[in-house]
């Protein structure tokens, strides 16, 4: 099976949002498949904040569907959809404040285990998930900073923490809206390396939300464009970036500027 053929990690069929008598996502279907980073772009107010909302369950639809591999979970809650493996960097996870670094993650990676496992096993393989938690705060870069409580850290470094805790829960489907916002400008490139790796790890199926047409361009292998809530355009970066309606509508500044 190609990948094009193939069951998609997660699809959206028809999702529609209104709010009054605003259509804020409006009718858009779309399948992503592993192994592929999917950028998500369009104007301020285009609705991709809310589209990532309908797909992690923040928000219900007024109509459509979302499916994660192949299996309609439209009517799930958010906590319901992580564990089918929907992972949102940022938004799904608290952080224990007070707890160290390696604690938070652990309990990430214990939860995880939790939902397949009995007690006993958690118990007796306990080693096991403090080795995978420092394996997690390995390939984040913060071993060093593995003793040190949340609160402590830089926010760059919180960001990094939250990224782990989302590997904790190994999802299939990666959600990151906006990742660098906020970031300092020395930050943003440790945050991008994280994605790139997830993204080149395996099979992992990833969607960013991203304004910087810079990132967009280093990371995305397609980008799909939101106009007043509707897919406008679909396809391989380079395409969709020289598609004159991407280019006068929509990216026109930023790609003549970029
Ligand atoms: N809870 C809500 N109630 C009413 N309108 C909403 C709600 N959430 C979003 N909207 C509207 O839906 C539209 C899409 O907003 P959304 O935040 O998804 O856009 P966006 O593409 O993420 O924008 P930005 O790039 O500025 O973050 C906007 O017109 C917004 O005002």
């Amino acid at each position: 099976m190609t990948a094009a053929t193939a069951t998609p990690a997660l699809e959206t069929r028809g999702l529609t949002i209104r709010f009054g008598g605003h259509v804020a996502v409006n009718d858009v279907s779309c399948r992503f498949t592993p192994g592929t980073l999917t950028a998500i772009v369009g104007p301020n107010g285009a609705g991709k904040t809310t589209y990532f909302n309908l797909i992690s369950g923040q928000l219900r639809a007024s109509s459509g569907q979302v499916l994660v591999e192949g299996e309609d979970i439209t009517s799930l809650a958010p906590s319901a959809r992580a564990k089918r493996g929907l992972g949102r960097a940022f938004q799904l996870t608290n952080l224990f404040p007070d707890l160290t670094a390696l604690e938070n993650v652990r309990l990430a990676v214990q939860s995880r285990a939790e939902a397949g496992w009995s007690l006993l096993k958690i118990w007796n393989s306990r080693r096991d998930l403090i080795e995978k938690a420092e394996h997690i705060l390995e390939r984040v870069r913060l071993s060093d900073k593995r003793h040190i409580a949340p609160k402590a850290l830089s926010h760059g470094d919180q960001r990094k923490l939250e990224v782990a805790l989302l590997l904790a829960m190994e999802p299939k489907v990666f959600m990151f809206d906006e990742p660098t916002a906020g970031m300092s400008v020395d930050e943003v490139p440790t945050v991008l390396e994280l994605i790139q790796d997830i993204k080149q790890r395996g099979d992992a199926t990833v969607l960013l939300v991203e304004h910087k047409m810079d990132v967009v361009r280093s990371l995305a292998d397609r980008i799909v464009v939101l106009h007043n809530g509707a897919l406008v355009a679909d396809g391989n970066p380079a395409e969709v970036i020289a598609s004159p309606v991407v280019q006068e509508a929509y990216l026109g500044v930023e790609v003549a500027h970029g």
